[in-house]
């Protein structure tokens, strides 16, 4: 499967109307409703004799909920709409009415087989008025599966952010491309499975994008048959110290799990020999390298000089953990800089409840302001380049929230930098085979740093093979 794009508002209006202009009046959302009854058939498992509730808004969101209900109806199901305005697409109302359908109350709710969304779609604003939060919890109390139409009503469309009440939807059926609230969290968490209906439309590049496997293989360094350690590539590492030695020794592991063709350990001879001890193919000692990874348990060691040094170079470098505080200005060298939401509040100088409510906004925001590419981690994990590109990686699993998940991720993202990708492409890249290793790795169960490190390989090769 290809990369997941999401396109804000502004962009599926822009392409909505072209295509209006050509089509005959109401095709579009003929197409939009059509999808929308086949998946909610696919959902419940059964249409004929399904009693099926829909939500219904004043915007054509409503619209798509009635009119998939016409279809439904059609097929035998038992449709009540709930209207929530009095402004409900009235041609829809129309159609439904003349499908046998009729005008419901929260009372169909408790035994309903499913609800349908339409209170509101991409002209909604954040939150729920208090009828519309009542009806949607009432089908939560009673476990009614709730199928969003575009997108859960009440969630901020384009920046994924739920500041308000909102549906939590089972399944969330969206149009023509995906939005941004399917892509980032809390609001991705808050849409239950994705479907996409294509409808036709034609769009411009994306306002974020999220890596599939099929875009990892396109990417990543596989090396042939000219290749030696050097042209794969060498990474410097500075990380770990007399305070954490176990830190330099994860991120080892997490590079090595990555394409690079040798590691270059600059720091204290005694967090050399623990590394030696694990990996004894790893070189201590400056020399030339390809890219840097810097910070992961630096503490007190951190020595800002010398990472400031780095960050002025010419070589590709991965800022983790400590190395992070010697940021104070826009970085020269192409950098790709790992902050969790405490890091990034730090950096930016916000409360960290900030950066975790609009993740996206700080990520942009660090990115431009530092002029390097910043992963904000976390459940989704934001990858923001410094001219505005946005990439999310949206298959983490919750095992990776673990002592040294970071120090494998910096490893790794500083492993793909030394063989030559770009810091937007090292950090997608990066974020999608460390997730990878997780599943592998965790398989419903605990991991550890290393374990998620040693099972980078089996996740490269899953990945890499279609
Ligand atoms: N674009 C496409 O390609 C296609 C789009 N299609 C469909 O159209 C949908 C967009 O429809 P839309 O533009 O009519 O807006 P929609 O989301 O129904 O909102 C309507 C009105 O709700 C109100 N309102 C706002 N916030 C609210 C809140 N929190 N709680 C309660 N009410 C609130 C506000 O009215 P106001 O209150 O300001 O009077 C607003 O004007 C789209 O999501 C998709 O489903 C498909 O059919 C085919 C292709
Ligand atoms: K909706």
């Amino acid at each position: 499967m290809r990369m997941r794009r999401a396109h804000s508002v502004e962009q599926v209006r822009a392409a909505e109307a072209t295509l209006l202009a050509q089509l005959p009046g109401g095709t579009l959302m003929q197409r939009a409703a059509y999808g929308l009854s086949v998946a909610i058939g696919n959902l419940i498992g059964f249409v004929y004799g399904a009693r099926v509730v829909l939500l219904v808004g004043s915007g054509d969101n409503g619209g798509d909920a009635l009119y998939a209900g016409v279809l439904l109806a059609r097929r035998g199901a038992s449709v009540t709409a709930v209207l929530l305005s009095d402004r409900a697409h009235a041609e829809g109302l129309a159609a439904l009415r003349r499908a046998g359908g009729r005008i419901g109350a929260a009372e169909d709710i408790p035994g309903a087989d499913v609800v349908v969304d339409g209170i509101v779609g991409i002209g909604g604003r954040p939150g729920l008025k208090p009828e519309a939060l009542a009806l949607v919890q009432l089908a939560a109390r009673h476990g009614v599966p709730m199928v969003a139409v575009d997108v859960p009503s009440g969630v901020d469309v384009d920046t994924g952010e739920t500041p308000e009440p909102h549906v939590r939807a089972d399944l969330t059926v969206t149009f023509g491309t995906h939005k941004v609230c399917h892509l980032v969290d809390p609001a991705a968490a808050a849409c239950g499975t994705v479907h996409l209906v294509d409808i036709g439309l034609d769009l411009p590049p994306a306002t974020a994008e999220a890596f599939q496997a099929e875009d990892v293989r396109s990417l990543y360094p596989v090396p042939d048959g000219e290749s030696d350690k050097y042209s794969r590539g060498v990474l410097g590492l500075m990380a770990g110290s007399a305070q954490y030695p176990g830190a330099a020794v994860i991120a080892t592991s997490g590079a090595l799990g990555g394409p690079v063709g040798m590691i270059r350990y600059v720091g204290p001879d005694s967090v050399a020999a623990e590394i030696r001890a694990v990996h004894p193919e790893m070189v201590h000692g400056e020399g030339r390298v390809q890219a840097w990874a810097v910070g992961s348990g630096l503490g007190q060691a951190l020595d800002k000089q010398a990472v400031a040094r780095l960050l002025a170079g010419p070589e590709p470098v991965v800022v983790d953990a400590d190395g992070l505080t010697a940021i104070d200005g826009p970085v020269a060298a192409p950098a790709l800089l790992t902050p969790h939401a405490g890091e990034l509040a730090r950096l930016l100088d916000v409360p960290r409840a900030e950066v975790e409510a609009r993740g996206l906004e700080h990520a942009r925001m660090a990115a431009e302001r530092f002029q390097a590419t910043v992963l904000l981690k976390g459940s989704t994990t934001v990858i923001a380049a410094p001219d505005g590109r946005v990439r999310v990686n949206t298959n983490a699993s919750a095992w990776l929230a673990t002592a040294g998940s970071g120090d494998v991720l910096a490893g790794l993202c500083g492993s793909l930098l030394a063989s030559g990708l770009s810091p937007f492409d090292a950090g997608a890249v990066g974020a999608y085979l460390h997730a990878a290793a997780a599943h592998l790795a965790a398989d419903g169960a605990p991991l550890t740093a290393m374990t998620l490190a040693t099972h980078l390989p089996a996740a490269t090769r899953h990945t890499l093979t279609p």
